[in-house]
């Protein structure tokens, strides 16, 4: 399984550690950076890993910086991403089985490195149950739709 994998320097430390632990479990990892504490914009890796999901270069992404939030919701503006916040395995799993989430964002400033290691574990053993969690994610994808209808009436 290939994952697409980034933080913001607000969450290197823990995007370090997620790719060493995927690693060694032997998944592919692609790092879209970034790679220093240097201050950087999260929207930015955001963009690159949601892109390389949609792409289907990969297969699902993790994304972190401080808090899980921004990078979240700047990859969420990317058509057909659906990334969840998740800092408890129970949404972890429950993001994949009903949500069908294809990237996961955590926040290094919210949570240790033990727990987020095994959300991980859990997000990627986890699988979209489908039947009427479908019919969800159809209504999510027509949302994305009608966005496009109301900046086209703009
Ligand atoms: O965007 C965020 C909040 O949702 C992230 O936590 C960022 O990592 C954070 O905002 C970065 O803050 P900094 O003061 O520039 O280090």
């Amino acid at each position: 399984m290939k994952i697409a994998i980034g933080s913001d320097h607000g969450g290197v430390g823990l995007k370090e550690a997620v790719k060493e632990h995927l690693e060694k479990k032997g998944y592919e990892v692609k790092d879209f950076g970034t790679y220093t504490r240097e201050s950087c914009d999260y929207p930015d890796i955001s963009r690159a890993v949601a892109f390389s999901v949609v792409k289907k270069e990969s297969d699902l992404g993790i994304l972190v910086c401080g808090t899980g939030i921004g990078i979240g919701i700047a990859a969420n503006k990317v058509k057909g991403i659906r990334a969840a916040l998740c800092h408890d395995t129970f949404s972890a799993h429950a993001s994949r089985e009903h949500n069908n989430a294809n990237i996961l964002t955590m926040g290094e400033r919210v949570i240790g490195q033990a727990l987020a290691l095994d959300i991980v574990d859990t997000f990627l053993g986890a699988k979209f149950e489908g039947g009427r969690h479908q019919n969800r994610i159809d209504k999510i994808t027509r949302l994305e739709e009608e966005n496009a209808d109301v900046e086209e009436e703009n």
